[in-house]
Parts: structure tokens; C-alpha cells; sequence
């Protein structure tokens, strides 16, 4: 499997299946996508804002769900296999995402998998062991959490600081040469931890160090 990001805006996500598993997975797409969750019962939990329908789904009322709903990804995440496998099916005859959440290893094509996920945006961070140990997945995000405190400034500072660079036509090579050299300062990463960073003054101390002729 290749990790990459979908964008899932404006996009719609069915979950069949309303207990904890089926609530994570609303939350997570519900943050962007119209997500439509079809169970007999719901979870104590939070589903993220999502519209939920009560029903049970037999394996026939699968592709009517479809037709409703007309996702983008589908999320098996009954406690019943041979929803579950309907859903995965159809899905891949419809050419669907689906993220199948009672299996592991051999998947059909298009079936994806939710990682454990670290966000400080822009910044994401995910985590998946092929299946092998969602356990770990989790344990191993718990501790990339405290690694990424800052990423998301450090992101906005550089990002800026490349358009900056690249707007007063630096020579390339040189831009790519600063920039590096801001994401690998300590410095610059405690004082944008501490939350109290004057971003300008960040970058010109930078500069001054790597390339003074830049400093405005
Ligand atoms: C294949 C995958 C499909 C998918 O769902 O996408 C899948 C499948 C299964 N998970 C199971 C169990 C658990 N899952 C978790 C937790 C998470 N599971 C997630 C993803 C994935 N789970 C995908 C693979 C990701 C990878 O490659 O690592 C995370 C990362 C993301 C998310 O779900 O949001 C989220 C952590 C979120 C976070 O907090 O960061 C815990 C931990 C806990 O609950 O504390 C346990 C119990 C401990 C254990 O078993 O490890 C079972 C067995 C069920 C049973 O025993 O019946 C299956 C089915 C099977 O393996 O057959
Ligand atoms: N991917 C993951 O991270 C994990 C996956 N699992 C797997 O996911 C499955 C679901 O886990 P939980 O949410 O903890 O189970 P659960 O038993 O709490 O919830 C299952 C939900 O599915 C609903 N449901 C049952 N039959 C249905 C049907 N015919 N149509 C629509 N909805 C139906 C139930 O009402 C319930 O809300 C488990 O069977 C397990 O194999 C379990 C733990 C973690």
C-alpha cells in the first residue's frame, strides 16, 4: 500500500455501522466530508456531526445504500461479515473507496486504510503497520504527538519565507539553502514551541547567519 492524502471536501462518506468503530471513522471524515452513517443502533459516542439513519442493512439493501448515499468511500465497520463483505463488494464494483475495518491483509483493489493520524496543520503524520498491529499504530502516534509540537508554525514560517524569497527572485539553489536551514534550527523550533515567535525576527536571524546579504 502507498500512503497519500485525498482531499474529501464536498465529498460523501457512507459508514455502515454505528458502534466505536463506526463513530472514530464518522469523526475522521467528518471533519471534511458529508459523512451518512446506517445502523440499527448508535454508540454512546461522538460521530463528528454526521447524519445518522437508523436501519439495519441486509446484504440487499447494499447498493440502494449506495444509490443514496453515492459516496466517494465507503466504511464497512458492522460487527457482521457478510454486511461488511457486501459493502467491500460493492464498492469495488462501483469503483468506491472502501475501508474495510474488521480484516486485515489481503485487501481488493481499492480498499484503503485509516491510519493513525497526528495533526499540527498543515502538518499530518500517519502511522499504519499494513495491518499487522493497530496497537502500535496508536502507540507509536501517542509519541509523535509531543515530536510535532511546532510543525505547523514551522511550516507557515518557511512557507512564507519561500514565497518571500522566491517574490524578490533569489537564485534557487540559495532559496532551497536557507529554507533548509530554517527547519533544522533548534532555535527556531524552541521559540516557535514557546508560542511566542515574532516570525520576522525569526527569519532574519536565520539569514544573518546564512545568507546576510538577504537580510532586508
Ligand atoms: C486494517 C485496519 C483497517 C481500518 O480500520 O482502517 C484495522 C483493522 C482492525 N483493527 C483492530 C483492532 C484495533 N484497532 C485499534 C485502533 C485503530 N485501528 C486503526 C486502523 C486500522 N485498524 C487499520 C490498520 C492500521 C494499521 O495498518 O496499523 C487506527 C490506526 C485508525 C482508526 O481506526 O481511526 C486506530 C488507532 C487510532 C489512534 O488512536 O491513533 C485498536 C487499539 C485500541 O482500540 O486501543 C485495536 C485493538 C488492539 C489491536 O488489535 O491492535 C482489529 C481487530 C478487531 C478484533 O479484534 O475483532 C481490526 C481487524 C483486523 O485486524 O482483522
Ligand atoms: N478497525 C478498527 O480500528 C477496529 C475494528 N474492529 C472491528 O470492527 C467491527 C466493529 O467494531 P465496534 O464498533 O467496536 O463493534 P460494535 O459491536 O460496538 O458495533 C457494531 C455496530 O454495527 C451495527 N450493526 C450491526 N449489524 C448491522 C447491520 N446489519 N447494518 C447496519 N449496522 C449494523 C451495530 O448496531 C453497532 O452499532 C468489529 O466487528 C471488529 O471486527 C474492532 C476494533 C477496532
Amino acid at each position: 500500500m502507498i500512503p497519500l492524502y485525498h482531499d474529501f471536501t464536498g465529498e460523501r462518506v457512507l459508514v455502515v455501522g454505528g458502534g466505536s468503530v463506526g463513530a472514530r471513522k464518522a469523526r475522521r471524515f467528518a471533519t471534511e466530508a458529508d459523512v451518512v452513517v446506517v445502523s440499527p443502533g448508535f454508540a454512546d459516542a461522538d460521530f463528528g456531526g454526521a447524519e445518522r439513519v437508523r436501519s439495519e442493512v441486509v446484504p440487499d439493501d447494499v447498493p440502494g445504500w449506495f444509490d443514496r448515499v453515492d459516496p466517494a468511500l465507503a466504511v464497512a465497520a458492522t460487527d457482521d461479515a457478510a454486511v461488511n463483505a457486501r459493502v467491500e463488494s460493492e464498492a469495488s464494483a462501483r469503483d468506491v473507496l472502501v475501508n474495510r475495518t474488521d480484516t486485515h491483509g489481503e485487501r481488493d483493489p481499492g480498499s484503503v486504510v485509516v491510519p493513525a493520524t497526528v495533526r499540527d496543520d498543515p502538518v499530518v503524520v500517519s502511522v499504519a503497520t499494513g495491518g499487522a498491529s493497530p496497537a502500535l499504530s496508536k502507540y507509536l502516534r501517542e509519541r509523535i504527538e509531543d515530536d510535532i509540537a511546532g510543525a505547523g508554525a514551522m511550516a507557515e514560517l518557511t512557507g512564507a519565507l519561500r514565497d518571500d524569497l522566491q517574490g524578490r527572485g533569489v537564485d534557487p539553489e540559495r532559496r532551497r539553502d536557507v529554507v533548509r536551514a530554517v527547519v533544522r534550527s533548534p532555535d527556531v523550533w524552541t521559540t516557535l514551541r514557546t508560542g511566542n515567535a515574532k516570525p520576522r525576527q525569526l527569519i532574519d536571524d536565520v539569514l544573518a547567519d546564512v545568507a546576510p546579504e538577504l537580510v532586508k
